[in-house]
């Protein structure tokens, strides 16, 4: 499990993170909700350390999040992070040789599943191409959660049903993830917990079958009453 407690961070004297806190669980598919600026980029960019935070923690099944525990868990960004002059199959074996975690069967079968083409240039990519090179090298990697950051922020609508099936298939194999993502209707059916975030702080964190049994609600229905209360 991933548990997440009281994370605070300001930027300046702007308050971005109040007092995060939430859980999001192994085999289960995780969402981070709310409107642009909410701060849910901070969160997962806290998570991995990428953020320093001014109070709070984060414990990864259990234990103090550390160096060591970093290879648990992988972090898919919303943009590019490796060198742009390298083609896709280059920047592969670049993570080959520097991770220890990388699994090269499941990087095949990856490139296979997002049809990936290895001879392109990353700097070359349209913008859904490198968002699934992106997931194929987080997803690539033995981890046990994943951190996914907008999966598909600005990918086209076949595009966007490609990377929804991976969130259904095997690739995933049992691992925790913990997305972000506006696209709350193409996610639904697939989210088994959401967290809405709301001016820095946790408004709501439900289990989606339980609310849509009990109180026959959707995620945008908890939503609506969150941001238009
Ligand atoms: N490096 C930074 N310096 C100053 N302010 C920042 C910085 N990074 C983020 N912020 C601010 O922190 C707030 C939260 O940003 P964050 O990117 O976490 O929001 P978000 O919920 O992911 O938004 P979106 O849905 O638009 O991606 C925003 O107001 C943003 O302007």
């Amino acid at each position: 499990m991933i548990e997440v407690v009281n994370l605070r961070k300001s930027y300046r004297r702007r308050n971005v993170l109040n007092g995060v806190s939430f859980t999001a669980e192994k085999g289960q598919i995780t969402c981070l909700i709310g409107i642009n600026g909410a701060g849910k980029s901070t969160v997962l960019r806290a998570i991995m350390g990428l953020t320093q935070v001014n109070s709070g923690t984060v414990h990864i099944d259990g234990r103090p999040m550390s160096r060591e525990l970093y290879e648990k868990v992988s972090f898919i960004p919303d943009r590019l992070t490796m060198p742009l002059g390298m083609k896709m199959e280059e920047a592969m074996q670049f993570m080959a040789d520097f991770y220890r975690s990388w699994n090269p069967a499941r990087a095949k079968e990856l490139i296979q599943f997002f049809q990936l083409n290895g001879n392109e240039k990353i700097g070359h990519l349209s913008k859904g191409t490198a968002a699934k090179f992106n997931l194929a090298i987080g997803l690539a990697q033995d981890s046990e959660y994943v951190l996914m950051d907008e999966p598909f922020s600005g990918i086209d609508m076949f595009s966007r049903e490609q990377i929804a099936d991976v969130f259904s298939s095997d690739l995933l194999d049992g691992r925790g993830v913990l997305l972000t993502t506006h696209e709350i209707a193409e996610m639904e059916h697939l989210i088994d917990k959401a967290v809405i975030m709301n001016n820095g702080t946790i408004s709501r964190e439900f289990d989606c079958e339980q609310i849509r049994s009990d109180e026959g609600k959707s995620i945008v229905d908890v939503m609506r009453e969150v941001y238009l209360a």
